[in-house]
């Protein structure tokens, strides 16, 4: 398995270190605009592979995407990331024509490749390389839900006073402040309901804090979060190297499925070689559809302003 990660910043470098450290995949490749970045970062966890022990051969380039041909998986970070007080729907002015030349060279030497998207506004973007690329939808991936459920077992876990490993829950709907879906109905200690363990107010609560995950930790880091976002996708990664099957909630073309069309927006997929397997449709309250139905006209709304 051959990954190439596109932009070596904090998120693309993280992506990169959580990879290899999990030690499934033979090589990735970093590739930065910025001369000599994505070789010193790739240098640098070179550095780290006695240490971690892992085998992953992580190589770095300045542009050249000659070195990324015949990547089994792509992933795209580029572009800039927002700072404290901005959406991340503020962003597409400059991410979109990033992710919009990124991907063509990223395919032009990976033709069968299975891209990643990562750069925000995310939903926006995984949109964006749907209109642009002529990729099959299987093979196009949005990474969002993946890092919000994350986050919402945080701040289950927190609430519960519960080891995170005892809590499940799922995040969809758009990867945005306002958008996300996080399922606390559906939400479980140990496949007990959380509902047996804390108020309504306290659930609301973790819900409301799980929406502005990002915007937390962007107001306290000065710039967008890299840990959980690297991890994120390299479960994701992994799920598709080794054909796992596992179930994400990620963002992909809705063509019907939960009485939406036209857009890409988060929802349970099966990962697999294939990339997204199939969508899978669970029964939502009239409450979570409404609340999926808002935020796809969010996403909707953005995606009006791409160039298209
Ligand atoms: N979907 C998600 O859940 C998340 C998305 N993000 C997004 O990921 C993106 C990257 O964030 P960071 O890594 O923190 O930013 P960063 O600024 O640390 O790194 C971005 C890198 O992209 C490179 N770059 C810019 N244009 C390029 C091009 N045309 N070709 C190749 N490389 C290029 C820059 O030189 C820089 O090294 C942002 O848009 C951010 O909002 C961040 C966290 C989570
Ligand atoms: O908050 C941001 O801008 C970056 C991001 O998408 C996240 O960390 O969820």
């Amino acid at each position: 398995m051959k990954v190439t990660v596109v932009g070596a910043g904090a998120v693309g470098a993280s992506c990169a270190e959580y990879i290899a450290i999990k030690n499934f995949a033979a090589e990735v490749v970093l590739l930065d605009i910025k001369e000599g970045y994505a070789e010193g970062k790739a240098m640098d966890l070179m550095q780290t592979a006695s240490l971690n022990g892992f085998d992953t051969k992580i190589t770095g380039s300045t542009n050249d995407y000659a070195k990324t041909a015949n990547s089994d998986v792509c992933v795209i970070t580029s572009g800039i990331p927002r700072k404290p007080g901005m959406t991340r729907e503020e962003l597409i002015g400059i991410n979109a024509g990033i992710v919009k030349t990124v991907s063509a060279n990223l395919i032009e030497h990976s033709p069968e490749t299975i891209i990643i998207v990562v750069s925000n506004p995310m939903d926006t973007m995984t949109y964006l390389v749907h209109k642009t690329t002529g990729l099959a939808k299987n093979k196009i991936i949005g990474m969002g839900g993946a890092l919000d459920s994350a986050r919402f077992k945080y701040r289950l876990a927190e609430a519960l006073d519960a080891p995170i490993s005892d809590v499940d829950g799922m995040v969809i709907g758009g990867h945005s402040d306002k958008g996300m879906v996080p399922l606390t109905r559906l939400a479980t200690r140990n496949s007990v309901p959380v509902s047996e363990f804390i108020s309504e107010d306290r659930l609301t609560q973790v819900m409301e804090d799980t929406k502005v995950g990002g915007a937390t930790l962007t107001g306290l880091l000065g710039t967008s979060a890299w840990y959980a976002p690297g991890a994120a996708v390299s479960g994701m990664v992994q799920a598709i190297a080794c054909d796992t099957k596992k179930i994400f909630p990620c963002s992909t073309l809705l063509e019907g499925e939960y009485g939406l069309n036209d857009l890409c927006i988060g929802v349970p997929v099966v990962l697999g070689k294939n990339g997204i397997e199939s969508i899978v449709e669970i029964n939502l309250s009239d409450a979570e559809k409404a609340h999926l139905s808002s935020s796809a006209e969010g996403v909707k709304a953005t995606n009006g302003l791409l160039e298209l």
